[in-house]
């Protein structure tokens, strides 16, 4: 049965996509596979620096005030002079390409059970009318590390453990730094933001793989959403686009920039923001000669952390947009099952 086959399977048999990959026009509006590409505002993180607003170097406020236009605006940049070596970044690129191009029978050994979000696997179906997505994925719990499933985590390639982790490791460093520049460009305490993380905050790694597509125009590698996370993390393969972000209700390709990281907030930095920070919309397609493959980090507070907006984001001028809740993966996902679009079922 074709809906069984993963995407990989049906892309290298030459499969039309079946009936619960296409996408209607009433699914998600009209499916323009090539919209005007977007200039994603770029940030040199080695300009953010100093601790204390008032040291800042003039170049370093003016990279500030980017990153807090950047993320009320667009919800995404891309970062660059991250800290995160090319070298690196290619392992953690090569250890994705390596664990697709396994057999099937090898990479299922990984396969992920219905009820879970973790392993290797196809899109996640939680209704009978949903539209599926064009992509395999493997998705593990990175952080807190004694969270980690190793049964899940793929032997092959022999370094894919070692990498994963050293990426990992690095990426909540430059996802610190981050959370810390975007406290300062509001002018609030520096870790109002990196403290509702929490120690054991969570950090999950989604390796995402889409194969080339008979029908782009018909189908969506993944469809529009929001993350849920806090803040994410998007390693793109270099050549090939296919990510789009939606701003002001028009939707924008995203060129990728050799080595940089592309950086997206999710629901839980709006809600701590008091909505000054956006959760963009964002979705990927397909194109007909090429895969693409990318690589997610979420970063999100530990679940046990009731989160809300951060006091000293709001008052008079500014007052509380959003409740207070605690696990908000699962308040999520519940809205989702009621068919509620969960920030607004977040709104007081
Ligand atoms: O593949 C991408 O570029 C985007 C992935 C993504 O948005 C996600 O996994 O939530
Ligand atoms: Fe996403």
């Amino acid at each position: 049965m074709a809906a069984n086959k993963s995407a990989q399977q049906m892309s290298i048999d030459g499969d039309q996509p079946p009936e619960r990959f296409i996408v209607r026009e009433s699914s998600f509006g009209v499916l323009d596979i090539c919209p005007p590409t977007a200039s994603i505002p770029v940030i040199n993180l080695s300009l953010l620096t100093s601790s204390d607003l008032s040291l800042s170097s003039k170049e370093e406020v003016q990279e500030l005030d980017k990153l807090r236009l950047a993320f009320s605006s667009w919800g995404c940049v891309q970062v660059v002079n991250h800290g995160i070596s090319n070298a690196l970044l290619e392992k953690v690129l090569e250890i994705s390409k390596k664990f697709f191009a396994l057999p099937m029978e090898e990479k299922n050994r990984y396969a992920r059970a219905i009820d879970n979000f973790e392993g290797y696997g196809g899109d996640r179906i939680v209704s009978e009318k949903q539209v599926l997505d064009w992509m395999d994925r493997l998705s593990l719990m990175v952080f807190p590390q004694d969270q980690r499933k190793l049964n899940y985590w793929p032997k092959d390639p022999k370094n894919f453990g070692d990498v994963l982790h050293e990426y990992a490791v690095k990426t909540k460093l430059v996802m610190d730094k981050l959370l810390k520049a975007m406290a300062k460009s509001l002018n609030v305490e520096e870790d109002s933001f990196a403290k509702k993380f929490g120690d054991r905050a969570i950090m999950k790694a989604r390796f995402c793989f889409y194969p080339s597509c008979p029908r782009p125009d018909q189908v969506l590698g993944l469809k529009p959403h929001s993350d849920r996370s806090g803040l994410t993390t998007i390693l793109q393969d270099t050549e090939v686009e296919g990510l789009h972000v939606c701003k002001d209700n028009q939707w924008f390709g995203v060129i990728p920039i050799p080595y940089a990281i592309f950086v997206n907030l999710g629901d839980q930095m709006q809600i701590l923001s008091n909505g000054m920070f956006k959760s963009p919309l964002h979705r990927v397609v397909t194109n007909a000669k090429t895969t693409r493959r990318s690589i997610a980090m979420f970063n999100e507070p530990e679940p046990e952390e009731e989160i809300g907006p951060v006091h000293s984001l709001i008052d008079e001028k500014r007052p509380r947009v959003y409740k207070r809740v605690k696990n908000y993966a699962n308040f999520n996902f519940e809205s989702f099952q009621k068919g509620q679009v969960p920030l607004e079922a977040m709104k007081i």
